[in-house]
This record gives structure tokens, C-alpha cells and sequence, in this order.
């Protein structure tokens, strides 16, 4: 893969290796994301995917590699000028600010941009919030509470958003929300990179599913194919070096 030939909406990885000290967290990952798909990331722990993602939102810089977007190099984008550009994501720990109502957190959401009021509530109606609008983030649920922070990441309108496990921590009932959030409102409309442990959510929201193991991709394909992959189940099962 190169470069200069990527489609010019998609977001590409190509080739990056992340080392700390002498530990190599990741090794050559490639990979390339059109727009309106939906792209689930998995893998056992200490795979690399925490370390994935803060290299593509920007927080690490790679030791070799390089990522765009829409056509640009971003590999040495800071996260905020990445997000200008179009690229938005979410937490996987909740950064909402106690006290402050859910339409106090869409306002702060735009950070000075020029959207209309009636934009964030046409968006806070989309995702399910309107009624909530005035009130206290403290006071909602931590399902209501994970789908403001992904009305806040989508506000200024991106081409795509990287969300850190959307469901952690959800019920049954919060996490069927968000399946349908996600395969309703944002596939086939942006680009969607969902790092997910839970398989019933990475079956029913993603077009193609991801592995990696120990740093290094070990598969990619259709959630069908993928999660009955023998290799795949038994790096869950964490036996996969004795074969
Ligand atoms: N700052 C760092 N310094 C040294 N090693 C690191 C650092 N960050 C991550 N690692 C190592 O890199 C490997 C990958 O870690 P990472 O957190 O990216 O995996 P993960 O797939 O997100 O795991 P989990 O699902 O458990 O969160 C691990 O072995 C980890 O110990």
C-alpha cells in the first residue's frame, strides 16, 4: 500500500511500529478504513490497541509508519489539528464535567466554531437526548452519559470518529443503544474505527473486523469470517502459541 495511491476519503495506517524503550508494542500495522464503513478493532489485552489508538488520534507519534487522512499526511499532527481536519473521537474513561447540563457540554463541544444552536439540538434529538438537554450530566445514566460524549465528538461534523469501547461498563439494554447509534446514524455516513471487546457489539455494528495480536495483525475480514477463525479463537483463549 502507498500513500500517494489511497483513496483519497479513506483513512489510512500504513506500516506503523511503535517502540517504548526496547519493547515493541506494535509492528507494522496497515491498514486502510473507507468512509462509511464501520471498522472494529480487537484483540486480546496488551495487544497494541490501546497504543494504536493514541497513535491515530495523535497522542503518540510513531516510531516508523505513517497515517493519513482524506489524502493528507497527519502522522505528525498534533490531536487537535487532526480533529480540524476531521477526525473525532471519544474516551474510554468519561470526561464530562459534573454540575454542567448536557447542553452546556454540546456549546463547549464546538469550541468557538461556528455551528448553529439548532444544528446541536437537531443532533441531541438524532442521538436520542433532546429531552435531557437541560439536565445535569451527574444526573443521567451512564448510557445517556457515553452518548452525549459521542454527540460532543460529532458536532463539528467529522468524516471520522474513533470510539475508545463505547459499550464498557453498559447493560444489555444501554449497549443495544449504542449498537444501533452506531449501525443507524453513523455507517454508510462516516468512517467509524471501534475498538470493541464485546463480539456481539463488534458482529452487529462493523463491516470489517480487525485482529491484532501481540502488536501485529493477525487477521481482517468480515465479522463472520473472522470471529470463527480458529487462530482468532485461540488467541481469546490465549493458547495460540502452542500450535
Ligand atoms: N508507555 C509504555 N511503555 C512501555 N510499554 C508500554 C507502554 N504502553 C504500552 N506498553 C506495552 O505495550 C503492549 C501493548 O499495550 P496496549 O495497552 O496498547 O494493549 P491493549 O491491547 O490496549 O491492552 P488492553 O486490552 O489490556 O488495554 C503491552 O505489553 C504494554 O505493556
Amino acid at each position: 500500500m502507498n500513500l500517494s495511491d489511497q483513496q483519497s476519503d479513506a483513512f489510512v495506517v500504513e506500516g506503523v511500529s511503535k517502540v517504548f524503550g526496547g519493547f515493541r508494542a506494535l509492528t507494522s500495522v496497515s491498514l486502510e478504513v473507507s468512509h462509511g464503513e464501520v471498522r472494529a478493532i480487537i484483540g486480546p489485552n496488551g495487544a497494541g490497541k490501546t497504543t494504536f489508538v493514541n497513535i491515530v488520534s495523535g497522542v503518540f507519534r510513531p516510531t516508523s509508519g505513517r497515517i493519513a487522512l482524506g489524502g493528507v499526511d497527519i502522522t505528525s499532527f498534533s490531536p487537535q489539528r487532526r480533529a480540524r481536519l476531521g477526525l473525532a473521537r471519544t474516551f474510554q474513561i468519561t470526561s464530562l464535567f459534573r454540575g454542567m447540563t448536557v447542553a452546556e457540554h454540546m456549546e463547549l463541544a464546538v469550541r468557538g466554531a461556528d455551528t448553529s444552536g439548532r444544528a446541536r439540538a437537531e443532533l441531541l434529538e438524532l442521538m436520542g437526548l433532546a429531552d435531557l438537554a437541560h439536565r445535569e450530566v451527574n444526573t443521567l445514566s451512564h448510557g445517556d452519559q457515553r452518548v452525549l460524549e459521542m454527540a460532543m465528538a460529532l458536532v463539528l461534523g467529522p468524516t471520522f470518529l474513533l470510539l475508545d469501547e463505547p459499550t464498557a461498563g453498559m447493560s444489555v439494554a444501554e449497549t443495544d443503544r449504542m449498537i444501533r447509534l452506531i449501525g443507524d446514524r453513523l455507517r454508510g455516513k462516516i468512517g467509524v474505527i471501534i475498538i470493541e471487546h464485546d463480539m456481539n457489539v463488534v458482529t452487529q455494528t462493523s463491516d470489517i473486523v480487525t485482529v491484532l495480536a501481540a502488536g501485529a495483525v493477525a487477521a481482517s475480514g468480515p465479522p463472520a469470517t473472522v470471529l470463527s477463525d480458529p487462530m482468532v479463537k485461540e488467541l481469546y483463549l490465549g493458547n495460540a502459541a502452542s500450535h
